[in-house]
C-alpha cells in the first residue's frame, strides 16, 4: 500500500539519520532551551489534514521546520504518499508521516497535539467564502467528527472557508460528541492580520516585521475589521488612507484570487500564517508566557457567539480572550456593521451541524 511505503520509507529514513555522521542542522536541545524557555522541548504530534492541497503543501513544509513539532501526520485524501516522503527527507526533528486514505484518518490524529485543516475547496473569481459552505460544511464535519474520537483532546486550528462558518460547525460537531472546549477551538485569521501588518507598513512607512495591527470580528468582507487606530508604531494617516487600508485589507483574499485567475486563493501567504499560528499554539501548549495572537473563537467580548481578537494562548489553548480596546469612531461603525453577517454566518454554520 502507498502509505505505508511511505511510512517504512521513513523509518528507514530515521534509521539511517541515527547511524551517519553527517551533522544535523536542526537545533541542538541547548538552542531549544535557550529558545523556548522550558527545561526541555516536549514531544508534539501535529496533524495537518488537506496536506496536499495548495496550502497543505507548504504549511507541512514549515511545521516540519518548527523544531517545536516531534511528530508530523499528514493526511489527505489525494497525493499524500508524494508530500509525505518529499517533506521527509528535511533533516530537521520532527518525524513524518503520511496517511492517504478515509481508513487511516484515525491514525493520523491519534495523540496530536494541535490539528490544522486546511481541507476543502478554494474560490474562483466572483464566488464569495460562503460560496463555499455547501462543500466545506460537509468536509469539516467530517474530519471533526474523527478529531473528537481520536484526538478530542487536540487544539484545532480552523483554515477552511467559511471561517465564520466551520468553526461553529466544529464546536457543534464536538458538542455532540461530548468533547467541545472552547478553549481548544481557533479559527485561524492570522492572514488577515499579516495583510494588515503589510499594507498599513506600506502607506506608514514602518517596518513590516515590526508593525502591530490586530484585526477582530471575522474572516470574511466587511466581517475582517483591522483596527488601524491601534496600530504600532502609531502613525498619521488620513481618514481616506486608513479607509483605502481597511477595504484593501478586507478585500486581502479577493485581491489573491483575482491574481490567480482560476487557479485558487492564497496557498504561500496563507501557509506562512497557518504556520505562525499553529507555532504559537504550541509556544502556549509548552508554557511560553505572553503569547498573544488574533483568532475566531469562542467569545463574549461582543453580542456574538464567536468572534476573532486578541486571545492569550496558554497550556489548555486559550487562556485568556482579550477585549477590543479603544476603537475609533470608524472601527465602531464597522463592528455595527458587520454584526449581521457575521451572526447569519455562524447561524448557518450551527443549523447544518445540527441537520446534518
Ligand atoms: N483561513 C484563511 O485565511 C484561508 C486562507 C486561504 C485559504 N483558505 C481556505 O483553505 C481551504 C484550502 O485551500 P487550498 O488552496 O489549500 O485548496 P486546495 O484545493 O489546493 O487543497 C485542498 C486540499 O484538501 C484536500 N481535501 C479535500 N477533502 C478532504 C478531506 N475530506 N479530507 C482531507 N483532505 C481533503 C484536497 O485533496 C486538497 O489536497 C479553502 O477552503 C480555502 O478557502 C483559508
Ligand atoms: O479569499 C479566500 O477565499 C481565501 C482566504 O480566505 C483569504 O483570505 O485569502
Amino acid at each position: 500500500m502507498r502509505t505505508s511505503l511511505v511510512r517504512s520509507a521513513g523509518e528507514a529514513l530515521r534509521r539511517r539519520a541515527s547511524s551517519s555522521a553527517t551533522p544535523s542542522l536542526a537545533p541542538s536541545a541547548h538552542t531549544l532551551r535557550r529558545s523556548y524557555g522550558s527545561e526541555s522541548t516536549p514531544e508534539r504530534k501535529v496533524a495537518v489534514l488537506g496536506a496536499a492541497g495548495g496550502i497543505g503543501q507548504p504549511l507541512s513544509l514549515l511545521m516540519k521546520l518548527n523544531p517545536l513539532v516531534s511528530r508530523l501526520s499528514l493526511y489527505d485524501i489525494a497525493g499524500t504518499p508524494g508530500v509525505a516522503a518529499d517533506v521527509s527527507h528535511i533533516n530537521t526533528r520532527a518525524e513524518v508521516t503520511g496517511y492517504a486514505s478515509e481508513e487511516q484518518l484515525g491514525l493520523a490524529l491519534e495523540g496530536s497535539d494541535v490539528v490544522i485543516i486546511p481541507a476543502g475547496v478554494p474560490r474562483k473569481p466572483g464566488m464569495t467564502r460562503d460560496d463555499l459552505f455547501n462543500i466545506n460544511a460537509g468536509i469539516v464535519k467530517s474530519l471533526c467528527t474523527a478529531i473528537a474520537k481520536f484526538c478530542p483532546h487536540a487544539i484545532v486550528n480552523m483554515i477552511s472557508n467559511p471561517v465564520n462558518s466551520t468553526v461553529p460547525i466544529a464546536a457543534e460537531v464536538f458538542k455532540k460528541a461530548g468533547t467541545y472546549d472552547e478553549k481548544k477551538l481557533f479559527g485561524v485569521t492570522t492572514l488577515d492580520v499579516l495583510r494588515a501588518k503589510t499594507f498599513y507598513a506600506g502607506k506608514a512607512g514602518s517596518i513590516p516585521a515590526a508593525t502591530n495591527v490586530p484585526v477582530v470580528g471575522g474572516h470574511a468582507g466587511i466581517t475582517i475589521l483591522p483596527l488601524f487606530s491601534q496600530a504600532t508604531p502609531a502613525s498619521n494617516l488620513s481618514t481616506e488612507d486608513i479607509k483605502a487600508l481597511t477595504k484593501r485589507t478586507q478585500d486581502g483574499g479577493t485581491e489573491v484570487v483575482e491574481a490567480k485567475a482560476g487557479k485558487g486563493s492564497a496557498t504561500l501567504s496563507m501557509a506562512y500564517a497557518g504556520a505562525i499560528f499553529a507555532d504559537a499554539c504550541l509556544k502556549g501548549l509548552n508554557g511560553v508566557p505572553d503569547i498573544v495572537e488574533c483568532s475566531f473563537v469562542q467569545s463574549s467580548v461582543t453580542e456574538l457567539p464567536f468572534f476573532a481578537s486578541k486571545v492569550r494562548l496558554g497550556k489548555n489553548g486559550v487562556e485568556e480572550v482579550l477585549g477590543l480596546g479603544p476603537l475609533s469612531g470608524y472601527e465602531k461603525e464597522g463592528l455595527e456593521n458587520l454584526k449581521p453577517e457575521l451572526r447569519a454566518s455562524i447561524e448557518k454554520g450551527i443549523k447544518f451541524a445540527r441537520e446534518n
